[in-house]
């Protein structure tokens, strides 16, 4: 029956993978007694957004296989990487990236990180934006300092189960950074490569709007395994938008997907929906997979200025939901994009 019960599971596809659980090595562990299936899948993210439907491509299945009448089925999560880690201990980064200033592109980095902590993902945060920084601020700990550990590396600080840096926390209060391209690339070099990031999933790094040093830097050394471009649905941001894809495209970092933010805006007293900046104008962009449309919402901005991100301050709201989603998107596309190059077979985890 053991064998019946592989086989069963041998025709469940990842239905973003399109390969079946066994020969993914998502199958931890698949047993069988007294008429009862215990199976343990490992997903490729603890943020994976087609759980539910996994659980019940093998539940339905494994019920299949006469003799067995009950199913109890149960998760693991391991992220995949697709070659070498971007950093020792990091298994992604991932670029959060604007053609225009002010679209909300740190408000989404930050909501991504939380969710994806929040899911049980590791996850680090670079507030990159080292003209603007507003990743401190956003946790709630413009206050605190970076200090170095034994090894004189800088320590992450950490909020709200995310590790993060950001020049905020370096430099003093209110003053403005004048730096120039090569100073910019080292202190960008000194943020991934002389930090104790430790372990982790997920790199998230909050770029500045634009096309300039910051992103050339960034996607000239390191391994990056995409990027994400967050926008406004009106022609003058997806015009910059269209700029910063073209960038990172010629960089060869691929675009894993557009992040239509401010989308539309549903009244609190009546309830009716407003398309302010025209809603779906993303689609302008061009094949490249909407991973969500945000509202614009009031609490997002609350919550981001009271330092704590609208994804854990108000899970239930429509912008929270949304940025939840487009955190558990990201999170497939990087595991489809992981999984791609890898061989047939590949060995149980
Ligand atoms: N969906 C939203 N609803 C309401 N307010 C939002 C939303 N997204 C972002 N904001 C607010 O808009 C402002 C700008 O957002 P944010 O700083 O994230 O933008 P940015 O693109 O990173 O800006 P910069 O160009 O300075 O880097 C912030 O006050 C933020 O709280």
């Amino acid at each position: 029956m053991r064998d019946a019960l592989w086989a069963a599971l041998k025709t469940v596809n990842d239905p973003e993978l399109h390969r079946d659980l066994v020969s993914l090595g998502m199958i931890e562990r698949a047993e069988v007694g007294g008429g009862v299936a215990q199976v343990k899948v490992n997903l490729t993210t603890p943020a994976c957004p087609l759980k539910g439907q996994i659980e019940g491509d093998v539940r339905s299945a494994v019920l299949a296989v006469p003799g067995i009448k009950e199913v109890v089925v149960t998760f693991g999560a391991m992220v995949r990487t697709g070659g070498q880690p971007a950093l020792p201990g990091v298994k992604h980064v991932l670029l959060v990236g604007s053609g225009k200033g002010g679209v909300g592109k740190s408000s989404v980095a930050v909501n991504i990180a939380a969710s994806l902590a929040r899911d049980g993902a590791r996850v680090g945060l670079l507030d990159a934006d080292v003209y603007g920084p507003s990743v401190a601020h956003m946790l709630g700990r413009s206050a605190e300092r970076v200090t170095a550990n034994a090894e004189r590396k800088m320590q992450p600080l950490e909020a709200h189960g995310i590790r993060f840096l950001s020049m905020a926390n370096l430099s003093p209060a209110g003053q403005a950074l004048v730096w120039r391209g090569p100073m910019l690339h080292s202190a960008i070099q000194q943020f991934l490569k002389d930090a104790a990031w430790g372990d982790l999933d997920y790199l998230i790094v909050d770029l500045p709007p634009g096309t300039g040093d910051v992103q050339l830097s960034l996607t000239q050394t390191i391994q990056v395994t995409g990027a994400v471009i967050v926008t406004t649905p009106q022609d003058v941001a997806l015009i910059d938008a269209a700029r910063a894809i073209d960038m990172f495209r010629k960089a060869s970092v691929p675009v894993l997907g557009v992040v239509e933010n401010m989308s539309y805006f549903v009244a609190p007293d009546t309830g009716l929906t407003y398309d302010l900046f025209g809603r779906g104008g993303s689609q302008k962009l061009g094949g490249l997979p909407l991973l969500g449309e945000v509202p614009l919402d009031m609490e997002v901005r609350k919550d981001s200025d009271a330092g704590e991100p609208a994804v854990l301050a108000h899970p239930d709201s429509a912008a929270a939901q949304a940025l939840t989603g487009v955190a558990r998107a990201l999170a497939g596309r990087v595991s489809v994009q992981a999984l791609a190059d890898l061989p047939d077979q590949l060995p149980v985890v």
